[in-house]
């Protein structure tokens, strides 16, 4: 039986290889059909090569690190000399930042030495920006000559050993949003940023990871500093107890609402990947009548205002190292 409100074909439909022959359109009704655009090509090369040129005949400088700030730790970008600040609604075709604790500001300049950009406010999936909208800075970063993305972020922690306030060295990461099928790669390839079926193993790097543990101990935090599992939600919703449960049983050992889809991006375009989780909050993953259980982005934002000093000296310390082998 034909399905359509107009029709009076009460029977059954028989399809023939041209369709339906109860659906016939006007043109007007096929011009009414959406087709949505695939993620890849919301941000052309051309488009990106214009964000990048902007950025670099701006600012003077071609960066070769560029850092991604978490919530509430803007002040990642405030150690940055001689800044260049652009805000992000005065570069072309650049998204805006619509979460608190991400200022919506580019930082160019120079760190410990090396020329980095610095992103004071990523996006998310839950703002309403398609996952390629939401990496598509780290592309710029790449045309502005980035080899080296450091990527932080707000989590909560999950595994039982870590506490509030505590750093996760990302080694690896699970990709909730990959299972149900949406990818900031998603739609024809343009090789120029990279190829179509990138592998993800060794997406961290190593020498950086290894790196940044030797800093924590020189620092003398190398007790509260764990090599771990991120995993990325969609958001805007903090988890369940089942959820948790669900993830601790997966390994995963922090928990937030970004950071993948961006390294993702790094690894298409063969940067080098360094990311960290600041543990905002505990996750629980028992029931009980606790107020404490409940994560806030208020408590996100109080407890990365209170580490953000040592955050800072991590990655000026991590930066000075790559800078120093270059
Ligand atoms: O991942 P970042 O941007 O650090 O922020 C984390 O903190 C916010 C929730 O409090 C979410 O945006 C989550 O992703
Ligand atoms: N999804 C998620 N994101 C966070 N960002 C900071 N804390 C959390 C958390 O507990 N869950």
């Amino acid at each position: 039986m034909c399905s359509r409100d107009c029709c009076n074909n009460k029977g059954p439909v028989s399809r023939t290889k041209e369709g339906n022959p109860c659906e016939k359109k006007t043109q007007k009704q096929e011009s009414e059909i959406i087709v949505p655009t695939p993620q890849s090509l919301l941000y052309p090369y051309e488009v990106i090569q214009e964000i990048a040129d902007f950025i670099v005949k701006g600012s003077g400088i071609r960066p070769k690190i560029g850092i991604i700030c978490g919530s509430g730790l803007g002040s990642l970008a405030d150690i940055i000399q001689n800044p260049k600040v652009f805000d992000y609604e005065k570069i072309p075709n650049f998204p805006v930042s619509t979460v608190e604790g991400h200022a919506g500001r580019l930082v160019v300049g120079t760190l410990e030495g090396a020329n980095v950009m610095a992103m004071q406010g990523r996006f998310h999936f839950y703002e309403g920006y398609p996952l390629a909208k939401c990496s598509m800075p780290v592309r710029v970063m790449k045309l502005c000559g980035v080899e080296y993305l450091f990527a932080t972020n707000a989590a909560g922690g999950i595994n039982p050993k870590y506490a509030v306030g505590d750093i996760m060295l990302m080694h690896d990461h699970v990709n909730m949003l990959g299972f149900a099928g949406n990818s900031p790669l998603q739609g024809p390839n343009d090789p120029r940023f990279g190829p179509r079926f990138p592998a993800l193993v060794n997406s961290y790097n190593k020498d950086l990871i290894n790196k940044a543990i030797e800093i924590s101990k020189t620092m003398g935090i190398e007790s509260s500093v764990h090599v771990g599992v991120y995993s990325c939600l969609g958001g805007p919703t903090y988890e369940t107890i089942a959820e948790l449960k669900a993830l601790r049983m997966m390994g995963v050992d922090a928990v937030g609402m970004s950071t993948v889809h961006e390294v993702i991006t790094a690894r298409h375009c063969d940067m080098k990947v360094f990311a960290f989780s600041l543990i905002t909050n505990k996750c629980a993953t028992e029931y009980s009548d606790k107020k404490d259980d409940e994560a806030s982005h208020d408590e996100v934002m109080a407890v990365a205002k209170n580490r953000q000093k040592t955050c800072c000296e991590l990655v000026s310390r991590l930066v000075a190292e790559i800078q120093k082998t270059a």
